[in-house]
């Protein structure tokens, strides 16, 4: 079915593979088509507003546990949401910049997994790296942000922690980030505002599937 969402040309992430080989991250003023980005922002603004996203939790599995000193954004996946055709053009945009980035990299990403996150007034993200330790498959990071007119003096920056610099990207609608989930670090300045973003990690075939 042709979605009613048109989405970059494959050409639009050339630069982005690009990018990941040479420095292993990537910041896309304006990737995220208009249309699509303004969906799924009003998707999560009106999954936050009925109390259908659930406090994040740090670790995984029985290290599981909500400290929202540390991570203070509200998330729910994708597959969890009622169904809407945003999602599905998202997963397919997605879907191409997976079948891009194995094509350079051959980092052999085989799934997509992302969930919307609302950070609520006064909550960010204390400075992490994004691969677990009990699961090495997360590879590429992929953050979108859904923020119309956001501006500076409201916090909510992306902060990396990067050899060279420390650079922060303004979670303005349009923009996607793309960064090595095993290198880059990372945290989510707090914000005075209401902060929506969808955030998802390709995970790579594991070297022995009866591992995991
Ligand atoms: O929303 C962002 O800018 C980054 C979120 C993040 O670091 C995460 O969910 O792991
Ligand atoms: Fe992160």
């Amino acid at each position: 079915m042709m979605s009613e969402f048109r989405l970059p040309e494959t050409a639009a992430f050339d630069a982005v593979v690009d990018d990941l080989v040479q420095r292993g991250w990537s910041v896309c003023p304006g990737l995220l088509p208009a249309p699509l980005a303004q969906a799924l922002e009003q998707r999560c603004r009106w999954l936050w507003q009925s109390d259908a996203l659930t406090p994040a939790a740090i670790g995984r599995g029985s290290d599981e546990q909500v400290i929202s000193e540390i991570r203070g954004d509200h998330t729910r996946w994708l597959e969890q949401c009622p169904p809407h055709p945003a999602q599905q053009a998202y997963l397919q945009l997605a879907d191409s910049l997976r079948e891009a980035l194995n094509r350079s990299l051959f980092l052999g990403l085989e799934s997509f997994e992302t969930h919307y996150a609302l950070y609520p007034p006064g909550s960010g993200y204390r400075t992490h790296l994004d691969r677990f330790r009990d699961s090495p498959l997360r590879t590429v990071t992929l953050v979108s942000y859904l923020n119309s007119g956001w501006s500076p003096e409201l916090g909510g920056q992306l902060r990396l922690h990067l050899p060279e610099q420390t650079l922060d990207v303004q979670p303005l609608s349009g923009t996607m980030v793309v960064f090595m989930s095993d290198r880059i670090l990372h945290e989510v300045l707090p914000a005075q505002a209401e902060r929506a973003s969808l955030t998802g990690w390709f995970r790579r075939r594991p070297d022995n599937p009866l591992q995991w």
